[in-house]
């Protein structure tokens, strides 16, 4: 959409977090700035033997509680604003979910699916070449985002220890079990969001099995997301990815399409259903539903989305669904919105459970992994839950105000002003 600046956005709602926790503009103005931002091109030999040159970025959003954190995407719309903000939504997160980390992200301008592997794997080690003075264990440690995979992790790690001269799986997470994963990594972000969904249900006495959704995005996330939730008894009625949108009035065969998409490139593509038929994109949020559940990329609920939605909840597995009007709308008409630093943090949070087994040397039964999973997201819920309660706020602007008390608190702590 044009104007959308998410860095702007973001902003907007630190300085109403600060606002309200009655915070002094001098006390966390540097947070409102990123502490590093690093821009590379990265010449790809192509296999029919031209050059191509591509935008790559790596932006360091805050250090001030540990390592900087966050995903690598590939994308042909990522930009400088699109990863700036995606990392100060990792700083806000990684706050929340109360792990030793910083926030990053890092980008590249690309369009994965028109590489071939061996074009994707020199892409990928020479962007880990150009981003190596910046990355590292302690330093600063990137993970899956939308469109990279295990397979991109497994590169990454093996070009720094080729850069490095040693192996040091803690470089990179979201790695596949072979080369130092962590069992649970692939389905945190979504069994997270289960989680999440759940304590909601708590606080709110609804049950899982009474609620119906729609879901969009049919990635790691929407797919692992949308299974563990119809395990549960959430009924699915329509879910849309990149290549349309499915609709079965009496709830989608989610199990089949998850099992599609995973065995076709995280891609619906060629997806059939007895009982489903396609409905127009635009559609997907207007459907009469308890969830809708955003898993693709941001700025999908904005102005012109907003006020097709009759669900009454929001819950964000994508970073920044929701735009600034869209989240004032939805507080405006009683919409909650569940959101992304929030919601999604178990990505981030199984993150940190895989570092912290490369670094011991001792790796977690899967049980063990996912019952740690389900105490930290609680906590993260309960923390904000907290604040929305004394303040009288959204989840948003609550989520906000714990991420900035516990950023400014190390920073003190550190003396990090100049
Ligand atoms: N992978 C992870 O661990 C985490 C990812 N996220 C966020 O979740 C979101 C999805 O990420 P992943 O599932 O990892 O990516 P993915 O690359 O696995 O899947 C992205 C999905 O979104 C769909 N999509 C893209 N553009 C769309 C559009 N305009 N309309 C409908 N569908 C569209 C794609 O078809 C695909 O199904 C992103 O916002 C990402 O930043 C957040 C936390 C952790
Ligand atoms: O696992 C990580 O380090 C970060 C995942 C991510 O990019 C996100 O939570 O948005």
């Amino acid at each position: 959409m044009a104007g959308y600046n998410p860095y702007e956005n973001m902003l907007h709602v630190l300085d109403k977090a600060a606002e309200v926790l009655g915070c002094p503009r001098n006390d966390y103005e540097f947070v409102r700035y990123p502490e590093r931002e690093l821009t590379v091109s990265i010449p790809v030999t192509m296999d029919d033997g031209h050059v191509e040159v591509f935008s790559g970025y790596r932006v360091q959003h805050s250090t001030a509680r540990g390592a900087a954190k966050g995903g690598i995407r590939f994308h042909p719309q990522s930009d400088e604003n699109e990863v700036k903000a995606l990392a100060a939504w990792m700083t806000i997160k990684n706050a929340i979910g109360n792990i030793p980390y910083g926030g990053a992200k890092g980008g590249i301008k690309v369009d994965p699916h028109k590489l071939s592997k061996r074009e994707l794997e020199r892409l990928t080690r020479m962007y880990v070449r150009r981003i190596y003075p910046i990355i590292g264990p302690d330093q600063d440690v990137p993970a899956p985002d939308v469109n990279t995979n295990g397979q991109i992790m497994a590169w990454i790690a093996d070009e720094y220890a080729a850069l490095s001269g040693k192996w040091q799986p803690g470089v990179v997470t979201g790695k596949p079990l072979e080369v130092g994963g962590s069992l649970g990594r692939n389905e945190a972000t979504g069994r997270g969001l289960l989680f999440t969904l759940e304590t909601w249900c708590e606080k709110n006495h609804r049950e899982m099995k009474d609620l119906t959704m729609v879901v969009q995005g049919f990635g790691n996330v929407g797919s692992v997301g949308s299974l563990l939730m119809h395990k549960e008894g959430v009924k699915i009625i329509a879910v849309g990815d990149i290549n349309g949108t499915w609709k079965n009035p009496n709830g989608l065969d989610i199990e089949a399409m998850y099992v599609y998409a995973n065995s076709h490139g995280r891609s619906l593509k060629g997806y059939t259903e007895e009982g489903a038929s396609f409905i127009p994109d635009s559609e997907l949020f207007a459907q009469d539903v308890d969830v809708i559940f955003a898993a693709a990329m941001e700025n999908q609920l904005n102005a012109s989305t907003m006020e097709k939605v009759k669900a009454k909840l929001i819950l964000e597995g994508a970073n920044g669904p929701t735009d600034e009007t869209a989240d004032k709308y939805f507080e405006e008409h009683g919409i909650e919105v569940l959101p992304d630093v929030m919601s999604n943090v178990g990505g981030v949070v199984g993150s940190y459970f895989e570092w912290v087994q490369n670094r011991t040397g001792y790796y977690w039964t899967e049980d063990e992994y996912n019952a740690r999973l389900q105490k930290k997201m609680r906590e993260a819920y309960e923390g904000v839950y907290a604040l929305k309660e004394k303040y009288h706020v959204t989840y948003r602007l609550a989520s906000y105000m714990l991420a900035l008390q516990r950023v400014m608190a190390a920073q003190k702590l550190r003396g990090f002003l100049g």
